[in-house]
């Protein structure tokens, strides 16, 4: 392990915050004084030096105690350089609540998916089941939600109770702007003072959360008897509950159910066996995170990668059928013969360590799958990895197949192969590699990056449930490591599965939040595609690299063919002998393929690249596969694409969206050395998106020289509302085509 690495992955690992306070349920949130109390007997809570509501910021507990628990602050000599959650140490009773009103503005800020959000809400605390609490909370109340909003307008209740759902600091405007009833300018005033408003939930999202439980939740609320807010919301409940029956004869439904938004059947039967049970709690966590990772089954197919760190596909089968289930060599049969027997599975095709299952299949139930044996992949998510290794691991066999088992021919069986994930938790794709380069004959390595803190803990998880010994994890920007660092010299193939709108997976539950206007989101996806060429570019200046892998799950050309075409019309990566990788070495029987006229009208282009679509049995996603032959002549410039063409832009892009994950957030709110390196990325992505056909990224300007530039700064520009016009009608036409297909 090379220094920098122990670094990264060490440090920052103790600066977790104290042990995670057991908590008292009764109900769908939480009520923690009790356990609270029950751990400063036993001593585990450190005492309370100071009482603050933020660092530095001392605030009395006033008449707003009732709000939010004081925070212990840790001692100025604490070792820990980025103190962890402000509100870590001493939950109150409204922390369920407070932080489930934050992921409601995370999303209406649509800084990530709902999935993606509650996960990573829930790695700040990392209490056993606490992200599919608070997907369930979550998704409860986006289905009320509109509702809710009803409710509270026609009983006033923010407009009387302008302090209750506002936290203590906040200032004086911020009630009166309450009171004035616009909700707009309350969370406008309640920006103030930046640190805590970070922390504090708009007061809108807050009261739709406690009125959701007041009113739908079966237990009520979750807080104390005694508790203020308690008290006084209950004397809301009548006039609420008299509108809420007003509404229904309006709307001629006769129960509660029907005044919610309703959820596709697949969507609403899976969330409904969360969080049912304790027993079932480690599995409706990772139901979440699987879920944030965009890995549930899709369609009918339930895909599960044989987990070969652990054990062997023929192990497996063997597993299979001694349990009464029956093999078929063929999906669309195996599908054809559930209908009639639930028990069946099937190998895939494409990916040798992949089965296929029907959906139906219950995942807490299999032994194979809670102890790691069989990890829950779906299967697009599988290709990058296969398409990475699997030409390595057939001259190994190859090699030793012919007798090459010598020290001199090492390097031809792949011996001590080194692989780089540049962007890697929650750690599928990390875990497949370690797994394919793991042992005889290859006895390979992966180093994994990631990027986020919350999300390494998850990738750290995720290792350890897959046994990926072979793995060397780093908290790290990968933009941040050196292409020429004489220690990664040897890394000789890399994943890029950047930050992506995720727009291939159909069960975000996206369509529970109201979708970003247009050109909100052609911006986003502008900043997303200028991201990714950077990470992709990165990887493909590592001097010892051969082989590289760009992936999404995204089905946006801009993010897909767009950002292949960009980098492959560059320069610089066409002298250095990158190419694309020909059809026969990238899943050759896999039928969907680029989309020709995204790449240029270039057939050769389009077919060597890999497209999924959910009619495939899969989630939307895209792999690209480049490689480079230093002995070749470099391939010519490729045809120029409208949308390469497009001009870079420094949009400012939300970060942890997704599991699916997108780039770090850059909206200024974010402080510290996170907003730094991520603020570094995107203007780095930005300005490398600007080198198109040749070059080097211009040097950034000195700010005067920017203020007269006009020209460029024209260039730079957003899209214009003509091309805005074009772009949108190219994407009609696409969608038509692909109905018409
Ligand atoms: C699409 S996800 C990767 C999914 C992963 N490959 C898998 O299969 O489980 C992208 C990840 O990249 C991380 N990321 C984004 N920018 C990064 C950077 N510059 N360096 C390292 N990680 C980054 C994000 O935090 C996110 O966790």
């Amino acid at each position: 392990m090379w220094a920098g690495a122990a670094k990264y992955t060490n440090d920052r690992d103790q600066c977790v915050s104290s042990p995670a306070i057991p908590e008292k349920r009764s109900g769908g949130v939480v009520a923690d004084e009790g356990a609270e109390a029950k751990l400063k007997l036993e001593g585990q809570l450190r005492p309370h030096r100071s009482t603050r509501l933020v660092r530095g910021q001392s605030a009395p507990l006033d008449s707003h105690s009732h709000y939010l628990a004081d925070v212990s602050v840790p001692p100025a000599s604490h070792p820990c350089p980025d103190p962890p959650s402000l509100l870590v140490e001493r939950p109150s009773a409204m922390d369920f609540y407070h932080r489930s009103a934050l992921i409601l503005d995370a999303l209406d800020a649509k800084k990530g998916s709902v999935k993606g959000l509650c996960m990573s809400e829930a790695t700040k605390s990392r209490k056993p089941g606490e992200g599919a609490r608070f997907l369930k909370v979550v998704v409860e109340v986006l289905k009320y939600r509109p509702h809710i909003q009803h409710l509270l307008t026609a009983t006033k209740l923010l407009a009387q109770e302008p302090t209750l759902f506002v936290p203590p600091s906040s200032t004086a405007a911020a009630a009166s702007a309450i009171k004035s009833g616009v909700a707009a300018s309350a969370s406008k005033a309640l920006k103030q003072p930046k640190k805590y408003q970070k922390q504090a939930p708009t007061p809108l999202n807050l009261a739709s959360v406690m009125v959701h439980d007041l009113m739908f939740a079966k237990r009520g609320l979750t807080l104390p008897k005694e508790h203020k807010v308690r008290k006084k919301l209950e004397k809301y409940k009548p006039a609420l509950d008299k509108e809420n029956e007003r509404e229904k004869r309006r709307r001629k439904v006769a129960t509660n159910e029907g005044l919610q938004i309703a959820l596709p059947e697949k969507v609403a039967s899976s969330l409904s066996s969360i969080g049912k049970g304790k027993k079932r709690e480690h599995d409706a966590d990772r139901f979440a995170e699987e879920a944030g990772a965009g890995l549930e089954a899709v369609g009918e197919i339930r895909w599960m990668r044989v987990n070969t760190l652990r054990w062997s596909v023929e192990q497996a089968v063997e597993w299979f059928e001694k349990g009464g289930w029956e093999m078929f060599e063929d999906v669309e049969e195996m599908l054809a013969a559930a209908q009639a027997k639930p028990k069946v599975f099937a190998l895939d095709a494409h990916i040798e360590p992949l089965l296929a299952l029907p959906a139906s299949v219950s995942l807490p139930t299999m032994s194979a799958y809670q102890d790691g044996r069989l990890l829950a992949q779906d299967k697009a998510s599988c290709m990058p990895a296969w398409v990475l290794l699997a030409p390595v691991l057939a001259d190994a066999e190859e090699a030793l197949a012919n007798g090459l088992d010598t020290e001199g021919e090492e390097k031809k069986r792949g011996k001590g192969l080194r692989v780089l994930d540049a962007t890697a938790a929650p750690g599928n794709k990390t875990t497949m590699a370690a797994a394919l380069v793991a042992g005889d004959p290859i006895n390979g390595k992966v180093t994994a990056c990631e990027r986020d803190q919350g999300r390494f803990k998850v990738l750290k998880d995720m290792l350890k449930r897959a046994d990926a010994k072979n793995v060397q994890p780093m908290n790290v920007d990968f933009l941040s490591l050196k292409p020429d660092d004489p220690k990664l010299k040897n890394v000789s193939h890399l994943l890029v599965d950047p930050s992506c709108s995720g727009s291939g997976i159909p069960s975000r539950l996206d369509h529970l939040v109201p979708s970003a206007p247009e050109e909100e989101q052609l911006s986003r996806i502008r900043a997303l595609s200028n991201f990714q060429i950077a990470i992709l570019s990165h990887a493909l200046r590592f001097s010892g690299a051969k082989r590289v892998v760009y992936s999404t799950c995204s089905i946006w050309e801009q993010e897909d063919e767009g950002v292949v075409m960009r980098v492959l019309g560059k320069k610089e990566f066409r002298e250095m002998g990158w190419r694309l990788a020909p059809r026969d070495e990238v899943l050759p029987t896999w039928e969907r393929r680029g989309r020709v006229e995204a790449c240029g009208g270039d057939k050769d282009i389009a077919d060597s690249l890999v497209r999924c679509l959910p009619e495939d049995g899969t989630n939307g996603f895209f792999v690209a596969c480049f490689v480079k032959d230093e002995d070749a002549e470099p391939i010519p410039a490729p045809p120029i694409v409208a949308q390469s063409i497009e001009t870079a832009e420094a949009v400012e892009v939300s970060a942890e969206d997704d599991e699916t994950d997108a780039p770090a957030l850059v909206n200024g709110k974010k402080g510290g050395k996170q907003a730094k390196k991520a603020k570094s990325t995107v203007s780095q992505a930005a300005r490398i998106a600007k080198e198109e056909v040749v070059g080097k990224a211009p040097e950034p300007k000195p700010a005067a020289a920017k203020e007269t530039g006009a020209s460029e700064k024209k260039g730079d520009k957003k899209l214009s509302k003509k091309q805005l016009y074009l772009l949108k009608k190219e994407e009609l036409k696409r969608k038509k085509a692909a109905a018409d297909e």
